[in-house]
């Protein structure tokens, strides 16, 4: 993916130099010959002299250096979590990059981690958005990418106090239980036969999330909307595979015009797809709200988040600071976020439970003790399955859906580990390194989810060997219904069925670096009835 970039780069200096061989003037090939060696070996040289005197005169962290332009872009592998991590080895907990012409700094260890993320988090709490990220959020209007302003500020409260806090989590439970046993019923309808899970967990959790958002799902439209929503899965996981995809665009800005790799245009055409999905609830909510049909969901009478949305704006004097194009950039964002991160680990969870027999017999041991094979799994039996609880941590540890969080970025030019990090350089904290790192796990490479059982451990990034949602002001604010979800469907799927894995397919737990990453192979699996009753399926 990356040698890609570096390819279409040096592609594209062979195509402007070529003039130079084609001048007329063949007299002296000798001399041409020797100039075409020496320019740029010495312009490399004097560049790689002056990077290093810069960057020591700066204090900048140690790291490789790469070449003139384009810097390190060309050396950096497919498998950027495992790259990042073998350079740290090399040269140690903190380490820069030349891209482009951005400089990138990356943290591997628990207290630098903690340096970047709670004793300098209000520092680092801008974003610097790809262009893809800014194409698909209208110019960073959204949660994710909006930097750390009055308007980041209250879409994020508007967010945790109008969907995901606790009153609202509540009183969306019959919705999740509705969602949940749709899907029971939806394998076991299919028993016998080959179960993507991922795509059993995406379905689950979309509809969950636009039931709260708009008051409907995919099951519940039919038609061509139905049909629009049926291929989100799709849209969706070209938009992250774009937000993760490095873009020449972003390293280098002068040739973002020319869009090399075609990225920016793809990303216009997922935006174009998206849009037609939201322009059809918000003109369908607008239409209803003027004349005057109230529209709730799961008819208790209170305002989905469409309907809170829209109130606002019409309260809002002032269009410039919350609009249409606001709503539509909160939505995608929360519906993207929420989403793709749940089904990716659902996946993996199930990945590893089925790769370690004894695992799952524990899991359903504990299962059958606390809800029993006569009866369904509800939210309340949740706290009682400490064991799955584990499991699902030490899943999020071995594989953490977004490997590097989302990277940030500081407005001002500070300190970490005693180098200096300039303003506006892009940082990740590399989490998928920390929680294998054997400082902070022993045997990390071990699927042991044990050492979740003897120490009380939480995703609230308190703890820095084990962030899987993040830390500080931009940790995830869909954690609390991440986490139920996750615990709803695999209980659940685990529960009502025996799995096996097919003979005729290769299984195996290799991942695939995106900005979430996943596994490379779609985990397929073969369901049979383990409930008493048939009646338990509906
Ligand atoms: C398994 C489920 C999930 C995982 C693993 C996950 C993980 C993450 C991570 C690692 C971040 C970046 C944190 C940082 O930069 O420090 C994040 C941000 C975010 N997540 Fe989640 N997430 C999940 C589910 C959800 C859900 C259900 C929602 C919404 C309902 C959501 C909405 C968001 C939003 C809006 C942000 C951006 C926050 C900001 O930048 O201020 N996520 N998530």
């Amino acid at each position: 993916m990356i040698s890609e970039v570096g390819s279409k780069i040096i592609l594209t200096i062979i195509t402007y130099w070529s003039w130079w061989w084609e001048v007329p003037n063949q007299q002296d090939k000798f001399a041409r010959t020797v100039l075409t060696v020496l320019v740029p070996s010495s312009l490399i040289f004097v560049w790689y002299k002056w990077r290093l005197s810069s960057s020591r005169k700066a204090h900048l962290p140690p790291g490789p250096y790469g070449l003139p332009v384009i810097g390190y872009l060309p050396f950096l592998s497919s498998n950027l979590h495992e790259k990042f991590t073998e350079i740290a080895h090399k040269y140690g907990p903190i380490f820069s990059l030349q891209l482009g012409s951005k400089l990138h700094v990356v943290v591997n260890s628990m207290d630098l981690a903690k340096a970047v993320a709670r004793e300098q988090d209000n520092t680092f709490a801008n974003r610097n958005p790809p262009i893809t990220g800014l194409i698909i959020t209208y110019g960073g209007m959204d949660l994710v990418w909006s930097n750390n302003n009055t308007h980041w500020r209250n879409m994020r409260k508007l967010l945790a106090s109008q969907v995901l806090s606790n009153a609202n989590l509540n009183a969306s439970q019959s919705l999740r239980t509705h969602e949940v046993r749709k899907a029971v019923n939806e394998v076991y309808n299919k028993i016998g036969t080959k179960i993507d899970i991922n795509k059993t967990a995406f379905d689950t959790e979309l509809n969950v999330v636009t039931n709260m958002l708009w008051g409907c799902s995919k099951s519940d439209e039919g038609g061509d909307f139905g049909e629009m929503l049926e291929g989100f899965q799709e849209v969706e996981s070209k938009i992250i595979e774009l937000i993760g995809k490095p873009n020449i665009s972003d390293f280098i800005p002068f040739l973002s015009r020319f869009d090399l790799q075609g990225m920016n245009k793809e990303m216009q055409r997922q935006l174009e797809q998206v849009e037609r999905i939201f322009n059809y609830i918000i003109d369908r909510r607008i239409k209803l709200k003027s004349s005057k049909v109230d529209e709730t969901y799961e008819g208790d009478g209170r305002k989905d988040f469409l309907e809170i949305l829209l109130d606002l704006k019409d309260q809002k004097n002032d269009p410039e600071s919350f609009n249409i194009i606001h709503i539509k950039a909160l939505l995608i964002n929360i519906v993207v976020a929420a989403t793709d991160t749940t089904s990716t680990m659902a996946e993996w969870v199930m990945a590893e439970i089925l790769n370690n027999p004894d695992v799952m017999k524990k899991v359903q041991d504990e299962l059958t003790e606390v809800i029993g094979v006569n009866s369904i799994v509800e939210e309340s039996h949740f706290p009682k399955l400490r064991y799955l609880d584990a499991v699902i941590k030490e899943t999020f540890r071995l594989h953490p859906p977004l490997p590097f969080l989302v990277h940030r970025c500081p407005d001002e030019s500070c300190k970490v580990g005693g180098y200096t990090i300039p303003k506006g350089t892009i940082v990740y904290i590399n989490v998928w390194a920390i929680q294998r790192d054997p400082e902070n796990w022993t045997n990390p490479l071990e699927f042991k989810p044990e050492r979740f059982l003897n120490q009380k451990w939480d995703y609230n990034g308190n703890n820095f060997k084990f962030l899987p949602f993040g830390s500080g002001r931009r940790i995830c604010p869909g954690l609390p219904l991440g986490e139920k979800m996750l615990v709803y469907i695999l209980a659940s799927l685990l529960h009502s069925f025996e799995w096996s894995l097919p003979k005729d397919e290769e299984f195996e737990l290799s991942d695939e670096f995106g900005f979430v990453t996943k596994k490379r192979k779609p985990l397929i699996a073969i369901p049979s009835q383990r409930l008493s009753d048939a009646s338990l399926y509906f």
